[in-house]
């Protein structure tokens, strides 16, 4: 498929995996996807499968991301992981303002802005996700949700930074629940947020801004989304567990 942005394709594996099941499901997606170069590939395991993940995957075509990180460097903050603990293991992205860490944790975008300030200064690349709930969208309120979660979650990042910032368009009533946004709502989303970083940046730095779409990805709907001008890739939740649909994603998006 021939896109303007290199496509990213993130495996979010969530509260899932043991040590030993992190080490059998990378490990066969390494052999899986070793002749893979047009996607970046990134898995993103629960912070106690890092260290060994990383042993695994040095020198291959994936790259690590973790779930979450505290905006602070160090300090008093119990049960916390900072950036530079996530550099000792190379990890290169970390997902920043999920839906479940806004709902649960009540994570806001002033909170998720510092965040990704921090993983920047230890020069891990955020993905940063959005997306409205259902109650939102049909009450007719995508763009203004966007617009202040765009607008909330990434202020001050300069322009060199947001080139290095991923955005994951998660639509929260199509996670975990498989329904898929259609791919014409997806790009929708998706443009609407490439127009606001033209105003909030510029015309060159949105163009080169990647944006994720998430919600129920599938081998099945993969390539007609990706297939989108201005989707730039995919956050895969339940399908990125297993090898197969994680590696048919991937085959299928190129
Ligand atoms: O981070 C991933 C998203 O929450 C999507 O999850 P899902 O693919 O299970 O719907």
């Amino acid at each position: 498929m021939d896109k303007e942005r290199k496509l990213i394709i993130a495996g979010n594996w969530k509260m899932n995996k043991t040590v030993a099941e992190a080490l059998d499901l990378v490990s066969d997606l390494k052999m899986e996807l070793a002749s893979i170069k047009e996607v970046d590939i990134v898995v993103c395991p629960p912070f106690t499968a890092l260290c060994e993940v990383s042993k695994v995957i040095l020198h291959s075509n994936i790259r690590l991301g973790a779930q979450n990180m505290n905006e602070h460097q160090s300090g008093a903050y119990t049960g916390e992981i900072a950036a530079g603990m996530l550099k000792e293991f190379s990890v290169r992205y970390v997902i920043l303002g999920h839906s479940e860490r806004r709902q649960y944790q009540k994570e806001s975008d002033a909170l998720i802005s510092k965040k990704a300030l921090a993983a920047h200064a230890a020069s891990i690349k955020p993905i940063v996700c959005v997306g409205e709930l259902l109650a939102e969208r049909e009450g007719g309120l995508m763009e203004k949700v966007l617009d202040t979660q765009v607008r909330g979650s990434l202020a001050g990042l300069t322009k060199q930074q947001m080139e290095e910032t991923v955005i994951a368009y998660e639509p929260v009533w199509a996670i975990g629940t498989g329904k898929t946004a259609t791919s014409a709502q997806a790009q929708e989303a998706h443009a609407f947020i490439r127009k606001l970083l033209v105003s909030l940046y510029d015309e060159a730095t949105a163009r080169r801004v990647r944006i994720q779409y998430g919600g129920s990805v599938k081998a099945s709907n993969a390539r007609e989304l990706m297939s989108q001008p201005d989707v730039d890739g995919a956050l895969v939740g339940g399908a990125s567990l297993e090898v197969r649909s994680f590696g048919d994603i991937i085959k299928n998006s190129i």
